[in-house]
């Protein structure tokens, strides 16, 4: 069922810092809406968190009505945007050594929850997580069993919606929150990794953790459906390499430090702000992935990670000039069409066929060799953990 086309929620989190900062300006008002610059500028979101507003707060505000949506069978997104060390990870991930503890972020959170509401009900469900990063135009997949660094390709599906389908992507199947903190931290420890050995950090990647709940109804001729539910939750990039204007950073550019996929990101809420006739979802990998998420059928809310200290200022003004703008995109939320086992089966049985024409592929080209275990994954398309 289409419903009206919907603003995107927009959030702005001011981040605590040590050293100077514009106390009593570049703050939230009393009523918590507003961000008024050092310029005197007033940026109007839909919630602001001040820097004393808790992890807990922020769930229970954005987060919560959001996994609700989800369980009701909506594709929905949640986007961390801002400058470095503004605090994007944190509110993402937070501390995750104890899922409900002072520090935990919206995926320890989210997890803790999914569950609870999953198993005080009655109901048959199945919980999958992927796990990938876009750094460089090259997405990988942090959740791979193999051992390599295989970039991952991304195509559109054969299907009426030409939905956008990322080949190969490891899904597991998780049991309770923290079986799926431990893969969180596993694609963690793989991003860390990675960074270190090109000498980059993890503010020049996107992550995207993504949960697909599958929840099994009764119709009233007595087949089972299944309602499905998909959760993004999307860690980007530092913005400080793209200017106010969405435009590059023309020293950023020369150091070979840009960032496309923030580029167009920008270049997509330009467009789809004013309502171009073309939208330039195809000039990055992030846009092609969140199509679905900015101007789709995906409910989509972004939280504005911005610092109070006096050096930020520009890319303050930066950050919440571009939140003003994306929270003018309109979104068309659909919900999901219920499946049948059938139609799931045969999504797999699809899904099964091209990694076994990859791995014969892969063999034929490369006569790599795969540990039996891995094999034997491959082979059955195993989607388990
Ligand atoms: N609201 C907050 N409360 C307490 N600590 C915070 C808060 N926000 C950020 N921090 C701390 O500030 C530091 C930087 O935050 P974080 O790594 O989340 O930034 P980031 O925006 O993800 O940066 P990058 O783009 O480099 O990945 C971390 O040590 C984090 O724990």
């Amino acid at each position: 069922m289409a419903s009206a086309a919907t603003p995107i929620p927009m959030s702005g989190r001011i981040t605590p810092v040590d050293g100077p900062v514009y106390r009593n300006k570049h703050q939230a008002n009393a009523k918590e809406t507003k961000i008024q610059a050092a310029t005197k500028r007033t940026f109007t979101f839909d919630r602001v968190f001040g820097p004393d507003a808790t992890q807990e707060t922020v769930y229970d505000d954005v987060v919560a009505p959001i996994l609700q949506e989800v369980l009701n069978g909506y594709n929905c997104t949640i986007f961390a945007y801002g400058q470095t060390g503004t605090g994007k990870t944190y509110t993402m991930e937070g501390d995750l050594d104890d899922l409900e503890g002072y520090h935990a972020g919206i995926i320890p959170r989210t997890l803790q929850r999914l569950f609870d509401v999953l198993e005080s009900d009655t109901s048959e469900y199945s919980v999958r997580l992927s796990y990938s990063e876009l750094y460089n135009e090259e997405l990988r997949d942090l959740l791979s069993p193999v051992h390599d660094d295989r970039k991952l390709r991304i195509f559109e599906d054969a299907s009426a919606r030409r939905r956008v389908v990322i080949e190969g992507l490891e899904e597991v199947l998780v049991g309770s929150a923290r079986d799926g903190i431990h893969w969180l931290r596993q694609g963690s420890n793989k991003r860390k990794v990675a960074a270190t050995k090109c000498n980059e950090n993890s503010s020049r990647s996107h992550a995207i953790f993504s949960v697909t709940v599958h929840i099994k109804e009764a119709s009233s001729d007595g087949e089972d459906l299944l309602k499905v539910g998909k959760l993004n939750l999307v860690d980007l990039a530092g913005s400080e390499s793209i200017g106010r204007s969405g435009a590059e950073n023309k020293r950023a550019r020369e150091a070979g430090m840009i960032n496309q996929s923030l580029l167009t990101l920008g270049r997509v809420i330009n467009a789809l702000v004013d309502k171009s006739p073309h939208i330039p979802y195809r000039e990055s990998k992030l846009t092609r992935l969140l199509q679905d998420s900015l101007g789709g059928r995906t409910k989509t809310c972004i939280i504005a990670t911005v610092s109070p200290a006096k050096g930020s200022v520009e890319e303050t003004l930066s950050t919440l000039d571009y939140a003003s703008r994306a929270k003018n995109i309109r979104n068309k939320p659909e919900v999901n069409q219920r499946m049948t086992k059938a139609m799931l089966i045969k999504e797999y049985e699809v899904i099964i066929k091209q990694l076994k024409e990859d791995l014969q592929l892969t063999r034929e080209r490369h006569g790599v060799y795969l540990a039996p275990d891995v094999h034997q994954h491959q082979a059955t398309g195993g989607r388990t953990s």
